[in-house]
Order: structure tokens, then sequence, then C-alpha cells
């Protein structure tokens, strides 16, 4: 299977996961695309969906799912999400698509996380795909230096400015050898809204798509 076939694959297989009744929490990119073109085939079926970012509403929207405020409801069963890396341990680095601080609300508001992946997205260790960091404009230079002493080279995503109307700083050549220890680190750093390290909440569920199905990894 293609990479795009793998990703669809493992898209149709989080649909089996969707309780019925439920508004669905629903990630940004194009794995998460495919879930919602699978989603609008039962969206009879569910309550409505929660977007993490603009781009996904109006997909949603474009599908005629009705998008549902996080603020208006109490609890979320479910949230189908793509990722950029994720470890057998279900730690990931997300934010490939900047829209990792509200991928990160609705992951902490979920009780399941269902993470839905091509195999290539399989790694032992996180790291190579450079870490997202959101950050409020003002504090950019600032916390590029911070970065730096920790270790890691942060590049400034070019001409891209999030949905909360920040920057993303892109960190290159990081050691990951303790996620959770970097997640907090980088988070305490003033001016960084959040970092694309999903390991304090990391998924609870992996649908890998591969060559032949889908292999599934739970935590
Ligand atoms: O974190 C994300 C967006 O912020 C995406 O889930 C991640 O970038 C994966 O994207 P794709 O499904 O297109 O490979």
């Amino acid at each position: 299977m293609t990479q795009d076939e793998q990703k669809r694959a493992a898209a149709q297989a989080a649909i089996q996961h969707i309780p019925t009744g439920c508004v669905v929490g629903v990630g940004t990119g194009s794995t998460a695309n495919y879930f919602i073109d699978e989603l609008s085939n039962i969206k009879h079926k569910i309550d409505g969906a929660v977007a993490s970012s603009e781009a996904t509403a109006q997909r949603l929207r474009g599908h005629g799912i009705e998008v549902i405020d996080l603020n208006s409801i109490d609890a979320l069963p479910v949230y189908v999400d793509g990722t950029d890396e994720i470890t057998e341990h279900l730690a990931m680095i997300k934010g490939g698509g900047g829209a990792l601080t509200r991928e990160k609300i609705v992951a902490a508001v979920a009780k399941k996380f269902i993470c839905i992946a091509d195999q290539g997205k399989l790694v032992p260790v996180l790291g190579k795909f450079p870490l997202p960091v959101e950050v409020i404009p003002m504090a950019r230079g600032y916390v590029a230096r911070e970065i730096t002493r920790l270790g890691g080279e942060p590049v400034l995503r070019q001409g891209f400015i999030t949905d909360n109307g920040n920057i993303i700083l892109d960190v290159h050549g990081l050691q990951i050898l303790n996620p959770v220890e970097l997640e907090t680190a980088l988070n305490q750093i003033t001016g960084v809204v959040t970092n694309g390290l999903f390991a304090k909440r990391g998924a609870d569920v992996l649908l890998l798509g591969l060559d032949t199905g889908t292999r599934t990894i739970v935590t």
C-alpha cells in the first residue's frame, strides 16, 4: 500500500472505535482529513465534532458535520488525530501542520486518544522530525536562545501564523531521551505557548496502516 492508502486504512479502522451518539474530537492534517471523509459516512450516528484547527472545522462543515464548541461540553469520549512521529510507548511529536496547541487542548479533554498513522511514523526514538514549538511573537528571540541552551537549533517557520496568532519555531537536533522531561522543560520557558511533544498525554491507541491491513498498539 502507498503511504496515502495506509493513512486511509488507519482512518477507516478508527471508525470502529467511535461510539454512537457522542461528540468526536477531530485532529488536523492529511490523515485526519481521511478520517473526516470516513466520519461523514456515519455522521447521522454522532452528535457533532470538536475541531483542533480552523482547517478541520471548515472540512467538517463541508461534509455536513456540525462543529461543536469545546466549551459547550463537559466531556469528550474520543479524539482521533494523526502524528509526525510516534513510539511503541505512544509518545509523539505533533504539530507539523502547526495545530499543536489546539490539538493538545482537545487531547487533554478527551477520554481516549486514538492516533492514526502510516507505518513510516513509527520510530524507535523521537527527534528526527523537528519539534514544533508555538511561541508568542514578541518572545521569539528569548525563546530561541533558551532552546539553544537546551541543545536545540530553532528555525522560524517562515510565513506561518497559527490559528492562535502565534509563530512556530521548528527545533532541530534535539536528543529526546526523556520526552516527558523535555516537554515540561520547554513549556516552562516564558513565551512558549506549548510544544509538540505529546508525552505526558500520549495516545491511548495507535492504529497503524501497514502494507497489508492495520496494526493496533494499545498502551
Ligand atoms: O500534528 C499534526 C498537525 O499539527 C498532524 O497530525 C501531523 O502533522 C501529521 O500530519 P499528516 O497526517 O498530514 O502526516
